[in-house]
């Protein structure tokens, strides 16, 4: 009911983040520091950790969308506050680089917690996506953006080496390592074209309304899928990600010797056999 779904999202309550719910069983998560354009603190990290860890676990959630507010995706690392983390204090330099060994955990988790959530992550983006949101983005799971986006693998610009993951994981989506070194080494905008035919994202839209539109109707459509074929598939992709062929047939094995004993088959065949879709039929929530 309204009232039902209403009620799970309000228990969504961020500084940094706003969250809603504009479909059925459809999150929309959207970064929402448009005055300080996106940028990311530590605050932001620790919500979004806290936010997608809860929604992997939430049953009224079978697909999220995320994306910003304001005239960017994100620029990245919040730079003034990162001026008084990244000081140096004169400590001792063993505290010192465990304290910074714990600060990157932070940083990495905000990204990790993403590709680990459960459901899938459609995330749109608009305008620019700069360092640290090219590693949100490399952590989800479909990548959208609009004609006007641009992308730039920017730490390097800053004296740093990515580490909240785009260099992990940038090569397992674009199968150019030339590509993501020159990237990487010069930190250059990859205007939206680019990014699609290098594969960084897989639709480019006229503009941010029609994307926002694409990105629900897709995310959408998702939410109608039977939830245990949906997580099973994102489970089964990502394993497959870091291990051989074999290893990931092995693990799907296992993994489904449980899940094909589910009722969503049965009710998925009864529908396919009397014309109907994985819209028509109504899934128990997982
Ligand atoms: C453990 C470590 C973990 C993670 C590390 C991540 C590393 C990174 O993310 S590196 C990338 C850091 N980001 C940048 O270098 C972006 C710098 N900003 C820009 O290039 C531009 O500001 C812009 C985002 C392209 C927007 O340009 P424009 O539209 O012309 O607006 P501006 O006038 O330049 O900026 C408006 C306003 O925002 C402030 N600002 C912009 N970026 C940042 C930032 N990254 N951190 C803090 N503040 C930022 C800018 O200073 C302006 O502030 P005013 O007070 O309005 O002057």
């Amino acid at each position: 009911s309204t009232k039902a779904m209403s009620s799970f999202v309000d228990s969504y309550k961020f500084e940094t983040l706003a969250v809603s719910s504009p479909k059925t069983n459809v999150l929309h998560i959207e970064f929402n520091r448009p005055e300080k354009m996106n940028t990311m603190t530590a605050g932001m990290w620790k919500e979004m950790v806290e936010c997608f860890n809860k929604a992997s676990m939430d049953e009224n959630v079978r697909s999220i969308v995320l994306s910003g507010r304001g005239k960017l995706y994100t620029a990245g690392l919040d730079l003034v506050e990162a001026a008084s983390s990244l000081a140096p204090s004169g400590n001792d330099v063993a505290r010192e680089a465990f304290r910074m060994y714990k600060f990157i955990g932070l940083a990495q988790e905000s990204c990790s917690a993403i590709e680990k959530c459960m459901k899938p992550v459609i995330t749109a983006v608009h305008n620019g996506c700069l360092g640290g949101g090219m590693d949100v983005i490399s952590a989800c799971d479909i990548r959208l953006c609009d004609k006007d986006a641009y992308f730039s693998v920017k730490e390097v610009d800053v004296g740093l080496a990515a580490d909240m993951g785009s260099l992990q994981r940038l090569p397992k989506i674009l199968g150019n390592d030339s590509l993501i070194r020159d990237l990487c080494f010069t930190g250059r905008k990859m205007k939206s074209d680019e990014a699609k035919s290098c594969g960084l994202v897989s639709t480019v839209y006229e503009d941010k309304e029609k994307m926002m539109e694409g990105a629900f109707e897709l995310a959408e459509l998702i939410a109608t899928k039977s939830p245990v074929a949906i997580q099973s598939i994102k489970v089964s992709l990502n394993y497959g990600r870091n291990h051989s062929v074999n290893s990931g047939l092995e693990h799907i094995r296992s993994w489904n010797a449980a899940m094909l004993q589910t009722e969503d088959i049965m009710k998925s065949a009864q529908a396919l056999m009397m014309k109907k879709t994985p819209a028509d039929v109504k899934y128990s929530k997982l």
